[in-house]
């Protein structure tokens, strides 16, 4: 189970900057505002962190470019803000990142790319050669050809998903106020933060409210949602306030800054669900005796140590089947190596792992908290 002082050993950070923060009352974005977020994040980089930015602010900078003052209503108008918003957003992001010596890739997602089976493998081995390239993946919506059916909406919804899709260790959703408070601050003065929960709290549901702001959408009710997609792959959320001073480095320092949302059970049953129903199996593992009653009976993790054979080709954090010896299917998770790998280590204690690998990635071929059995 996360905690803040394990927040410093996370590796993988899907960063969303909302529209309340980024804009100056619907007049587009604030330049002087991004450089300390880019270099908090160039930071972090360097600290070994792997960093996914989602960025709103494509419409608000649209609307300034046009001269609008007025959010418009019609959906093509939108939709031509963000087009025209888009490029000044990247830009800007562009040009802070170079100045820091690290490339940005713009990635415009749908939300039809995350359900659909090959565009999510797509999107996926996009943004993880992207990070192996040590490159600044910046991801808004792209709101050009997103019709309503097909709409995420606000860009928690989109960060969480991206969370799902990349396995990210902690999602961080920036934003204007200091975190979850058990009432809204603009309405409440006496209304109090709360320093961490489970993302299931059913309290949650009574103290989020709305965006007040006419500029972010959604407020805190789809932060909240957005945690609780984020813990089905397990991933842990910080509702942070951008504004605060060094608030990136202090949140991978481990100190207690905004609102720590925790996944609980019923989120690791909701997770349990969705890597059953959501993931395509690429390849199989056959399992021993043993190592099917461990799974069956102890509900332990999958340890190379217990698998005969490795079927098929994955890679790692792909889902696999788990077969015994006769055939029969026994469980599915995600696996810590690729096929190759597998090969390699299959019939070894992990102690051995570093011998024939040159590496120790992980000491489960699958951990048990991304195994479901079938
Ligand atoms: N319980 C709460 N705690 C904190 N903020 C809240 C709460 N309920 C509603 N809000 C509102 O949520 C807003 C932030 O969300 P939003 O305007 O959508 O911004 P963003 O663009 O960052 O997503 C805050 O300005 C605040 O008014
Ligand atoms: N895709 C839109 C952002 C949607 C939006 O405002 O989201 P949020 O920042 O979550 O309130 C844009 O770039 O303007």
């Amino acid at each position: 189970m996360i905690s803040r002082d394990r927040i410093p050993e996370t590796r993988r950070w899907v960063v969303k900057i909302g529209s309340a923060l980024l804009t100056r009352d619907g007049q587009g974005l604030e330049r002087a505002r991004l450089a300390p977020w880019v270099e908090q994040m160039s930071t972090r980089r360097q600290a070994g962190h792997e960093i996914v930015l989602v960025s709103s602010g494509a419409v608000a900078e649209g609307m300034a470019r046009l001269g609008w003052r007025q959010r418009p209503k019609a959906l093509h108008e939108l939709q031509a803000a963000a087009a025209i918003g888009q490029m000044g957003l990247v830009r800007a992001y562009e040009d802070c990142f170079q100045a820091r010596g690290l490339h940005t890739a713009q990635v415009l997602l749908t939300r039809d790319d995350l359900s659909n089976r090959s565009r999510y493998l797509n999107a996926r081995s996009t943004l993880r050669t992207l990070l192996k390239l040590g490159v600044i993946p910046v991801i808004n919506e792209n709101d050009t050809v997103a019709t309503d059916e097909l709409r995420f909406g606000d860009n928690d919804t989109l960060a969480a998903l991206v969370a799902n899709l990349i396995e990210a260790d902690l999602l961080i959703l920036l934003t204007d106020q200091d975190g979850l408070f058990d009432q809204d601050p603009r309405h409440n003065p006496n209304a109090k933060l709360i320093s961490e929960t489970w993302v299931s709290d059913p309290l949650l549901d009574q103290v989020a409210g709305g965006s007040v702001t006419g500029l972010g959408t959604g407020g805190m009710v789809t932060k909240v949602r957005a945690a609780r997609l984020a813990a089905r792959s397990g991933t842990p959320t910080i509702i942070a306030p951008g504004r605060s001073e060094q608030v990136l480095n202090r949140i991978g320092a481990g100190e207690s800054v905004g609102t720590l949302l925790i996944p609980d059970q019923e989120a690791q049953a909701a997770r349990k669900q969705w890597l059953a129903g959501h993931l395509q199996a690429r390849g199989r593992l056959v399992l021993d005796e043993g190592a099917v009653r461990a799974l069956r009976e102890k509900g332990t993790s999958l340890l190379a140590v217990g698998v005969k054979a490795v079927q098929g080709r994955f890679n790692r954090g792909e889902v696999v089947i788990c077969i015994d010896e006769a055939g029969r299917e026994i469980a599915r998770g995600l696996v810590n190596y690729d096929a190759d790998e597998a090969k390699r280590i299959l019939g070894h204690p992990s102690a051995h792992f570093e011998q024939i690998l040159g590496y120790l990635d992980d000491e489960e071929l699958i951990h048990r908290d991304n195994l479901v059995l079938t």
